[in-house]
């Protein structure tokens, strides 16, 4: 069969039944949870009698709530709520026979960041999680979404969901970008573009000639913010990139076996005459890096354009970006170069992986953060953190100032303790800027690239990097 997107390969092979109600049931290859919303699910699964189908395509980890300083990772937790999330997610791994990856296992992270460099996500797979930001394990070319409770439930009990096939969208970011201008940068023009609703009803292809050059890595930041367009999933085809990326890691299989396997994997691309519901085309050339004004990671603009003047707005958005602009006490008219930052942060399972890392400390090499500047930097799990220690990227965040911390969410969502204070503004190479995300309600969240969040943690307000590095 011809003419079928990577999105509708994936979903037949994976199809069980078409469900009474129209909703199709899915096979879900890997479950991925964490201590957040799994505890609800395994309670609906006792109430029931039931078992955990498939402890072995189940992964478990604690991120969210995870301290990242080592005398914080002491047990009991400080902080009961986090110490009874993490006791329970260890009884209900514990009993039902699955793979956790705990505060004291080296192999502890983000599940975002963990499942991809372990090798579990692999192309043509449907990979679940109750957690928003699935969508990132498309970067493998795999189908990653986000469910909620009653679907872990319904994962834990039979392997399946019920789902609803969405629309694809083609998104096509074409044009040559500077070195320093990276996937998250061409994401937030996306978002820009086309608005944090954008993409609701649709997956998201990725391609064009600025996404053929990214490395895994990028294109995990990329997909990883699908969901803030509004679209449940969004993948990039595999390729031999995708192939030599996934060779040689742990969950992957070798020598001959793989090569048969790589050979699936790619056959998951989408046909030349693939059908698409909808094709957009953004014009990538020569951008400029990114980063937020407001309180939606779709309020953005270049670093050397001005904040936009609500009434030049859609009448429809001009509301919010009133209030955003407010919030946040930026200028219309203005660009955000200048605008002093009280907090560093770079991490997350948008940014938080080796070359995020590698990529700052070019920046930051040989400068220092700014006196009034707090500078955090978390590692997306152990083994970033482990290999950032062993090449020397950590001694560069450590002399030049930094807190070099311990694997997780971190300042992404402040449920860990670590926070930023009344209205401290937060440069963060995180992806959510809602009021209140990070943990204050006065607090001002902007998002960038990690080596715009290294630029302005160096000069105590937001700059255009490829100044800094002259
Ligand atoms: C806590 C979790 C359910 C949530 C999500 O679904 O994404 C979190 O990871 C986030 O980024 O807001
Ligand atoms: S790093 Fe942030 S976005 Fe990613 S799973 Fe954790 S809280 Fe959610």
């Amino acid at each position: 069969m011809s003419e079928r997107t990577l999105y509708d390969k994936v979903w037949d092979r994976h199809r069980v039944a078409t469900l009474p109600n129209g909703q199709d049931q899915l096979f879900v290859s890997l479950h991925l949870i964490h201590e957040v919303t799994s505890p609800q699910a395994f309670s609906m699964l006792s109430e029931r009698g039931l078992d955990v189908a498939y402890p072995d395509r189940t992964v478990a980890v604690a991120d969210h709530i995870a301290p990242t300083t080592v005398e914080g990772r002491e047990r009991p937790l400080a902080d009961e709520t986090a110490e009874t999330m993490l006791a329970t997610i260890e009884e209900n791994v514990a009993a039902a026979g699955i793979t956790y990856y705990g505060l004291d296992s080296s192999e502890q992270g983000i599940t975002h960041v963990v499942a991809p460099e372990l090798g579990l996500t692999q192309p043509g797979m449907v990979v679940a999680c109750g957690d928003s930001h699935t969508a990132t394990h498309g970067a493998l070319g795999a189908i990653g979404i986000g469910i909620g409770t009653s679907q872990i439930r319904d994962v834990f009990a039979s392997g399946c969901i019920a789902a609803e096939k969405r629309a694809v969208r083609r998104v096509d970011l074409e044009g040559d970008v500077d070195e320093w201008v990276s996937a998250k940068d061409l994401m937030l023009r996306l978002l820009a573009d086309l608005g944090v609703d954008g993409g609701v009803g649709f997956v998201y292809e990725y391609g064009g000639s600025a996404v053929e050059r990214l490395d895994v890595e990028e294109r995990l930041a990329l997909c990883n913010m699908s969901i803030e367009g509004g679209a449940r999933s969004g993948y990039v085809e595999p390729d031999e990139t995708t192939v030599e990326y996934l060779r040689g890691r742990e969950h992957v299989p070798h020598g001959e076996a793989f090569e048969a396997l790589a050979e699936d994997w790619l056959s998951f691309a989408s046909d030349d005459d693939a059908v698409y519901d909808d094709h957009v085309t953004v014009d990538v050339d020569g951008l400029a890096p990114m980063v937020t004004w407001g309180t939606n990671p779709g309020q953005a603009v270049e670093i050397t354009e001005p904040v936009p003047d609500p009434a030049t707005l859609p009448p429809g958005d001009r509301e919010a970006a009133a209030d955003a602009i407010d919030h946040v006490g930026v200028t219309p008219g203005e660009s955000m170069q200048g605008t002093p930052v009280d907090v560093a942060f770079i991490g997350t399972c948008t940014n938080g992986r080796v070359s995020d890392f590698e990529r700052a400390a070019r920046v930051l090499e040989g400068r220092t953060v700014h006196p009034d500047v707090r500078a955090l930097a978390v590692p997306g799990s152990q083994r970033v953190k482990r290999e950032l220690e062993a090449s020397g990227v950590a001694d560069v965040f450590v002399d030049a100032g930094w807190e070099w911390r311990e694997s997780g969410c971190s300042l992404c969502i402040g449920m860990n303790g670590d926070v930023i204070y009344d209205d401290e503004l937060c440069v963060s190479a995180s992806n959510r800027n809602y009021v209140g995300r990070q943990g204050s309600k006065q607090g001002r969240t902007v998002l960038a690239s990690p080596a715009t969040v290294a630029a302005a943690a160096v000069e105590g307000e937001l700059v255009d990097v490829r100044e800094v590095v002259g």
